[in-house]
């Protein structure tokens, strides 16, 4: 990986960039997609299914007979680890749901919040280069638990762990369909995909640029959850075995993917970059990964608050602080998609089982979005309720500012109210 020594504050928003990637050469490829699946829809998904995936499908639709097959065909060991990090990621969404609370804000005046599950969902799951089941939990379970009433499961692998936590999460529906097409297909509806209200998942370029297209439709999103990446701070606490193992767990994902390392100490950066090396060569991804630490840099910094702005100006999706003191560290970030602390927290506990969501934002978003969480699987509507005693004591704030904004429909609403109790 490329050291970078102390640079410049001026200097850090180029160093700080994702892999470049030409949004609008990636906009062209798929707005044709989602033009074909919306004017020939099935007919539109077997032409891009047999161009973009090699197969010839009769059927999009996962059968009843291959998801009883699914259980069959995994061994107990795997079935075994599902079911934990189902129970794991289960008891950490579930502590999200908040119960309506009624709140009384004058006497008689009685607001709240009921969470609603979006009747209709759509969730991708990757599945071009690596099979990520583990997708399944994170969308399935929050779903799940927001009670949403239709589950469409879109994916262009046919693993039968994918099916298997598709069963676990009570999916409705699942079709094998991949890339931009599939994120066509549940927005826009075909003659066997039923059309969604909100549609979330990972994926690479051509499934991240179709969901930011399919979104100024009308559709809603999750997020832009794009190539994976990590960044990694440590001090002389940290083990640099641990750390590019870490490193390396990202850059796995694809060549587009990015992972940063800082520290004030140069002596770890090249130890890590040896430890990096010796990693490499017996990883079976070890062509994706070399592509993506040829993206990544070293960052060598003059103290501890630079390293935290850096990470700041960076925004990670993930954050590993293999530093003394991890938690009052993490104290200082504000800009991450989600932090891991200490020696032991290695990253991939988090895209696994550990319970915190693994959709997260990429490319900077973490900024202003949060992961995916049962909050993005639930509209908040708000319900209030006034009583005699009420619209007595709010009524004439209303008509006074009602009057005063010229809407005097507004205010007679409340005065023709206020009359009647005279
Ligand atoms: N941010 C997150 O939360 C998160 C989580 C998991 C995975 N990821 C990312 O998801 C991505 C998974 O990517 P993937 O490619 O393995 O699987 P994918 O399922 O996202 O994409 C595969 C599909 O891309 C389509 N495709 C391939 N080449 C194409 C082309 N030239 N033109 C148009 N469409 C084409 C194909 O239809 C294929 O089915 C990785 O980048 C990984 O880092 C991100
Ligand atoms: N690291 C990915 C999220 O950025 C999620 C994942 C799934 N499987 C392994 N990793
Ligand atoms: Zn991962």
């Amino acid at each position: 990986m490329n050291i970078i020594s102390y640079p410049e504050r001026s200097e850090w928003p180029a160093l700080l960039t994702r892999p470049v990637q030409d949004s609008l050469a990636i906009e062209g490829k798929v707005l044709p997609i989602l033009d074909l699946v919306k004017t020939k829809g099935d007919e539109g998904l077997r032409e891009l299914a047999k161009k973009f995936d090699g197969v010839e499908l009769a059927e999009f639709a996962f059968s009843q007979e291959e998801f009883d097959a699914a259980e069959s065909q995994l061994d107990e060991e795997l079935k075994a680890a599902i079911r934990q990090a189902y129970q794991n990621i289960y008891t950490f969404h579930k502590a999200q749901l908040q119960p309506a609370e009624k709140i009384e804000t004058m006497p008689g005046v009685t607001c709240w919040r009921r969470s609603v599950g979006i009747e209709k969902v759509g969730i991708y799951i990757p599945g071009g280069t690596a099979p990520l089941f583990s997708t399944v939990l994170m969308l399935g379970i929050p779903a799940q638990l927001a009670g949403c009433k239709e589950v469409v499961l879109c994916t262009p692998s046919n693993h039968p762990a994918i099916l298997f936590a598709a069963k676990l999460v009570g999916v409705t529906s699942a079709f094998r369909i991949g890339g931009a097409q599939a994120i066509a297909a549940m927005a826009y509806g075909t003659e066997s995909v039923p059309k969604v209200y909100k549609i979330f998942g990972p994926g690479n370029q051509y499934v991240t640029t179709a969901k930011m297209l399919i979104s100024k439709e009308g559709i809603a999103i999750d997020m832009p959850a794009g190539p994976s990446e990590v960044a990694v701070y440590v001090d002389d606490s940290a083990v640099a075995t641990f750390v590019a193992a870490d490193l390396l767990s990202q850059a796995e994902h694809g060549a587009d993917s990015q992972v940063l390392l800082v520290s004030t100490s140069e002596k770890f950066l090249t130890a890590v970059n040896e430890e990096l090396t010796t990693q490499l060569e017996v990883l079976p991804r070890r062509e994706l990964a070399a592509q993506s630490i040829a993206n990544s840099k070293a960052i060598l910094v003059n103290s501890a608050y630079e390293a935290i702005d850096i990470l700041n100006d960076y925004a990670a999706e993930h954050l590993i602080l293999s530093v003394k003191d991890a938690e009052s560290v993490s104290d200082k970030i504000f800009n991450a998609g989600s932090i891991f602390l200490g020696n032991y927290t290695p990253e991939s506990c988090g895209d696994y089982a550990s319970g915190t969501n693994h959709t997260l934002p990429t490319n900077g978003y973490a900024r202003a979005y949060s992961g995916v969480s049962v909050d993005s699987f639930v509209k908040k509507i708000t319900v209030q309720h006034i009583t005699e005693t009420g619209i007595r004591n709010i009524g004439p704030t209303v008509e006074v500012m009602a009057h005063a904004e010229s809407l005097d429909a507004h205010k007679r609403a409340v005065t023709v109210r206020l009359n009647s109790l005279l």
